[in-house]
């Protein structure tokens, strides 16, 4: 059970957490947050920066941690071991008795977003995205539960009782996504306290690892903040709209790259399209950018999507010597199989057409941006205030904006390349030898009928 949030300052002495001259509050929009309790500077090139939190190392939670845990709770390593996964009898330090800690504010994440809160997703790039994770995160639930329904302990917990539900599982998923930190030592882990500071796109601190193996937030260099004032580090500033808001809840415009991330899908009357889906092996997408003032977009499968057995495309079935079968790819009579994550540049370099071929792959790419445009501008549902919480709006319709206007720079751009490879030396031959040829079939067909009528 989570502690009261008063209660913090007791558990942090207690867990020999230590608070250097800041403190936990209640920020205007944000949840909690931690501000200064005095004026702090940590002039410019300084090496040893003030330090403003120390959590010890046996409060870190990673992956080793769970090992250790799971040799003092016997429930828990039967459940691990039900799941596949077991661990070593080594010997190490016993783990500190994690006991509970203070709750932390309500998480937004849009995989917890309610049925009439997900509709804002409509046309964004994380429709898709945030389906597939529910999907992912139902099969995984489905899966602990069936793997451990003989053991008593779980199966009373997970098939009984209903104490523990999917919806559990989707909240935990994101609690661990929204504040799970990079540690230099500790890699990947949830740190107490130090996941109480938000995020700025000028941030006064920054997380570390000190000898110790500490987790330890420290003030930036070059930083200096006012008594009261909130500390901040950065959860990244690479990261799209589409990404902060998929793993953090809310978006910064000030600290996002302008770039999506959108799925596609093979012409549906290809007779290769299974094939092109299965040999590619992940899920296809288009990926669309501004990258100093100038939209870039590039798609692997895109290219595989717009190229065929007359460019030099073939798909064969080869037995390995052990008798299994594996889908191969040729491009041009060589095996590609193993650089079919850089399609894109294979066939860019190696097609007799180049400029052809772009502009294919830009008329395909171009009517999937517009489709999403679309339904991006399509009307949304009536959201109300009362099914419809605040924060999810403020930020769905943010992201939709953002989205949208890139989308429309990128179709713009799509326009402006289509037609310039339409004036194009080689594409002005070859859209006039297609032309003839169809003047010549078209003159054939006449022909056949004139022979049908004769
Ligand atoms: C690591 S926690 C930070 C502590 C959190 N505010 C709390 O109350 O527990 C990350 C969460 O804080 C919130 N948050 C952090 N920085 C924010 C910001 N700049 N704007 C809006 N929400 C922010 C988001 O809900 C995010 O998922």
């Amino acid at each position: 059970m989570a502690l009261p949030i008063q209660d913090l300052p007791a558990w942090a002495r207690l867990n020999d957490v230590s608070f250097d001259n800041v403190e936990v509050t209640t920020t205007v929009d944000k949840g909690y947050g931690v501000v200064s309790q005095k004026d702090l500077a940590a002039p410019e090139g300084t090496v040893e920066t003030p330090q403003l939190l120390a959590v010890p190392h046996d409060l870190i939670l990673n992956s080793l941690a769970v090992e250790e845990h799971a040799k003092e709770d016997k429930e828990f390593k039967q459940l691990l071991e039900a799941v596949g996964h077991h661990t070593a009898d080594n010997n190490v330090a016993t783990p500190r008795q994690r006991s509970a800690l203070p709750a932390c504010s309500t998480v937004l994440l849009p995989t917890v977003w309610t049925e009439d809160e997900r509709p804002l997703l409509k046309g964004t790039s994380l429709e898709v995205a945030v389906g597939a994770k529910l999907r992912a995160l139902d099969n995984e639930f489905e899966m602990i539960r069936e793997a451990s329904s003989d053991i008593p302990y779980w199966n009373g917990l997970l098939w009984h009782s209903g104490a523990v539900s999917l919806k559990d599982w989707v909240h935990l998923d994101a609690l661990y996504r929204s504040r799970c930190l990079e540690l230099p030592k500790s890699g990947e882990s949830m740190v107490p306290c130090i996941d109480m500071i938000n995020h700025s796109s000028d941030p006064s601190a920054y997380y570390d690892q000190n000898s110790d193996y500490e987790a330890v937030l420290l003030l930036r260099p070059g930083a200096s903040m006012s008594k009261g004032q909130e500390v901040t580090i950065s959860y990244g500033d690479t990261k799209s709209a589409a990404e902060m808001l998929f793993s953090y809840g809310f978006i910064d415009p000030e600290s996002t790259s302008e770039s999506l991330v959108l799925p596609l899908a093979p012409f549906p009357d290809d007779p290769l399209a299974k094939a092109k889906l299965v040999a590619f092996g992940k899920a296809p997408k288009v990926h669309v950018a501004r990258e100093s003032g100038s939209i870039r977009w590039d798609s692997n499968f895109a290219y595989l999507k717009c190229v065929n057995e007359e460019d030099g495309l073939d798909f064969r079935i080869l037995q390995d010597n052990e008798g299994n079968q594996q889908l191969r790819v040729f491009w041009q009579d060589e095996d590609v199989t193993d650089q079919i994550s850089e399609f894109q540049k294979l066939v860019a370099q190696t097609h007799p057409l180049p400029e052809v071929l772009r502009l294919r792959v830009a008329v395909s790419v171009q009517e999937n941006l517009e489709i999403h445009l679309e339904q991006l501008k399509s009307e949304l549902p009536r959201h109300d205030s009362s099914t419809v919480r605040e924060e999810c709006l403020k930020h769905g319709l943010l992201l939709r904006q953002i989205e949208t206007s890139l989308l429309e720079d990128a179709i713009q751009a799509l326009e402006q390349e289509k037609n310039s490879l339409l004036e194009a030396e080689n594409v002005v031959a070859y859209l006039g030898s297609m032309e003839t040829s169809n003047s010549d079939l078209v003159g054939e067909e006449a022909s056949n009928e004139a022979d049908d009528f004769s």
